[in-house]
């Protein structure tokens, strides 16, 4: 591994009350995430909701929940919210990735869940995990995480 090869410097980002939260389901797990997004309704009705656009609108028309429909994950959508996290645009990341389905997009896929990583930001893979995000006494309230300091990184290869 080079020196450079990873950010050496940390900064932060502030977390809002009202999070940014994406939702997202393979086709084998969409039942799954509705069904988990059901019981947690309320909750997520007092945050921003957005997701691929399958999801999105599967949540949305049958759970009546506002959610900014993305592209579906196929056709980009990863690659969107990829992309949001990369702006530090979204706060909470619900994925429910399917372990015995390979994807065409499947590098997508491991692209969001990178940037994730990377960005620092909470993740949740399935709905045990998922319970205890969305009821973390953290969710309303501003909270701040480390996060690469890109500036620095810039700077240090620009040199
Ligand atoms: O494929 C997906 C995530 O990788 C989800 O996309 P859809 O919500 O459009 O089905």
């Amino acid at each position: 591994m080079t020196a450079d090869s990873r950010p050496d410097q940390q900064t932060t980002r502030t977390l809002p009350p009202r999070k940014r939260i994406a939702l997202i389901a393979h086709d084998g797990k969409k039942e799954e995430l509705l069904a988990w997004a059901k019981r947690w309704q309320k909750t997520l009705s007092k945050h921003e909701l957005i997701g691929t656009g399958t999801t999105a609108a599967r949540v949305s028309r049958e759970l009546g929940l506002n959610v900014e429909g993305l592209m579906s994950g196929p056709l980009g959508g990863d690659q969107q919210i990829g992309a949001r996290i990369t702006e530090q645009g979204l706060d909470l990341l619900i994925f429910f990735w399917d372990p015995f389905a390979p994807m065409p997009h499947d590098p997508d896929v491991k692209a969001l869940l990178r940037l994730a990583a990377l960005w620092n930001i909470p993740v949740a893979c399935n709905a045990a995990s998922a319970d205890f995000l969305i009821s973390s006494p953290y969710l309303d309230e501003a909270v701040e995480i480390a996060i690469p300091d890109a500036g620095q990184w810039t700077a240090a290869r620009a040199q």
